[in-house]
């Protein structure tokens, strides 16, 4: 595992907060799990969340319990492997098995219209890892009651097909042993962003076929390179993360475009985003974007020359260097790493609007997208001038869709059309495209996220964070709607009020926050594209 700074600002930057970190005695205490690092408000949770750290080693203890479970799906050939979970919960396997390349449905989404697409996907083979830390998170509970009616009513017995991942004593366990369902107990002291090497990160990823044995070598061979005070590469790249933000280079372009390790980025996000995005502070993860060669920007390639810095190492490897470093900036920033202060406003706020949903009424409508939210503009393109115009200069744009993430996939495709081809059809019929054609607009970050899964990431930071975001939402209609069993809401009604859950937490906060709604979501998002390359 290697950290090389190939840039002179950053190493800089690096060298000045370095000294106080050996001064301080970070990597002994750390090694030592010394909770009071983070200052005296953080240290009793501090204490209860370090666990992370010897993960490598404790998470051995699981692999004869998590070969009898691959024992067992094999047994009833299990192959379709679809994972419930949000943030923490589902963002680590899905870069290991992306990495590995072994087939994974990943569900963090409230979208009927993708989760019809993980039931359509064959029940009969189909093994549901539902995991969630709490056993509390709304859209979790949801998937896992979806999928219990899906599975009897194809006369599927969920005690076959079903496996909890929780921490002891959350309400998920009780309900997973009252059901008979195969149960994994998660570390309580690793938080959700921390516990990539964990049941969480390894249940799912064995189940689709990875080899987490593997990964828990590559994270103890770098293990003991992080109580070193020379040739830690986890405080050297906590040094380059604090020291670069405390220089105001807060904006964290994650460039993984050569590597072999796929994903690794949306991981990341999570971890920083959550980690270090509160008390006015915090790092802004960037993914997918090119630089613009700004001032407040770190580029970080990962396997890769793109950047100012080019962190190099095995998947197990990264994901325990990238979680010190994030603990050590956490440090340098004076903030907890370890709690999501911000994230349950717009909890609250979607349980209110699920009991009296409130959209209210469009400023205007241009063609299949209706706009909610203060603005002055009356049509698209002059909406988007305006979102631009009101990035502060050291803001960023956020672009947040709460749509079907594999929709594009859809999109009609010429016959005998090459890989080229199929690419700019799936584009023009991706929201995400989006960003990039406003990124072209700005020399100001543009991120994108997918709701509901960004709640649980980078929420934390648009809400906790420095302030300084304008937030472009973007919701669709919903035309075959699930309900959720046991519950008196849909997926559709759950989704819209997390968007305006959302929204309204964003606006209370004073910023711009304006919501597209697709009332035909295919025209809709071709409209709003060709709107961005009009304005
Ligand atoms: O694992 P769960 O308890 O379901 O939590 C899933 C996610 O929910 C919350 O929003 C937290 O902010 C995330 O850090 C966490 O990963």
């Amino acid at each position: 595992m290697e950290v090389t700074i190939r840039e002179e600002g950053v190493a800089i930057a690096a060298s000045s907060v370095a000294g106080r970190l050996l001064d301080d005695g970070v990597p002994q205490r750390l090694a030592a799990g010394d909770p009071a690092l983070w200052g005296e408000e953080a240290t009793a949770e501090a204490a209860a969340r370090l666990g992370w750290l010897t993960l490598p080693l404790t998470s051995r203890e699981l692999l004869p319990e998590i070969g009898k479970l691959v024992e067992w799906a094999r047994a009833q050939g299990l192959t379709n492997v679809v994972l419930a979970g949000m943030g923490g919960s589902s963002l680590a396997a899905e870069v290991v098995c992306d990495t590995y390349d072994v087939p994974l449905t990943v569900l963090d989404t409230t979208d009927a219209h993708q989760v019809r697409r993980a039931l359509a996907e064959g029940l009969d083979t189909t093994v549901l890892v539902v995991a969630s830390k709490s056993g509390a998170t709304v859209e979790t509970d949801s998937h896992l009651r979806i999928f219990e009616a899906a599975f009897r009513a194809a006369g599927i017995d969920p005690g076959d097909r079903i496996v909890v991942v929780t921490d002891p004593d959350s309400p998920l366990e009780q309900a997973a042993i009252d059901a008979g369902y195969q149960l994994v107990l998660a570390r309580p002291d690793v938080g959700g962003r921390y516990s990539a090497l964990s049941a969480f990160g390894l249940v799912p990823s064995a189940l689709a076929g990875a080899e987490i044995e593997k990964l828990l070598e590559q994270a103890g061979e770098v293990a003991p390179l992080l109580a070193l005070t020379d040739g830690n590469p986890g405080l050297e790249l906590g040094a380059v993360l604090g020291g670069a933000a405390l220089n105001g280079r807060d904006k964290l372009i994650l460039e993984d475009q050569l590597s072999e390790i796929n994903g690794l980025p949306d991981w990341i996000e999570q971890l920083v985003a959550e980690s270090l995005g509160k008390d006015g502070r915090g790092v802004l993860p960037v993914v997918g974007a090119d630089p613009n060669g700004v001032s407040d920007e770190l580029v970080v390639g990962i396997g890769s020359d793109n950047g100012d810095v080019r962190v190099d190492g095995r998947l197990g490897a990264q994901f325990l260097v990238w979680e010190y470093a994030t603990a050590v900036a956490g440090r340098l920033l004076e903030v907890n790493p370890f709690d999501q202060p911000d994230v349950a406003g717009a909890k609250r706020n979607t349980a209110e609007l699920l009991d009296a949903p409130a959209p209210g009424r469009p400023a205007f409508t241009d063609g299949p997208v209706e706009v909610y939210g203060e603005t002055r503009a009356r049509d698209l393109p002059g909406l988007l001038n305006e979102l631009l115009d009101a990035v502060p200069g050291d803001g960023y744009l956020a672009v947040l869709a709460y749509l079907d993430r594999l929709a594009a996939f859809d999109a009609p495709v010429r016959e005998g059309a090459d890989f080229e081809e199929m690419t700019d059809a799936w584009m023009a019929a991706d929201a995400a495209t989006l960003r990039a054609l406003l990124a072209l607009r700005t020399d100001r970050p543009v991120t994108f996220g997918w709701g509901p899964r960004y709640l649980h990431s980078t929420g934390q930071y648009h809400k906790g964070g420095p302030g300084n975001g304008v937030f472009l939402q973007i919701t669709g209609v919903v035309t075959d709607d699930v309900p959720v069993p046991g519950r008196p809401f849909t997926l559709g009604a759950l989704q819209l009020a997390q968007a305006l859950g959302d929204l309204g937490a964003l606006a209370g906060r004073g910023r711009p926050a304006v919501r597209l709604h697709l009332t035909d979501r295919v025209t809709g998002v071709a409209h709003l594209l060709a709107a961005a390359q009009e304005a």
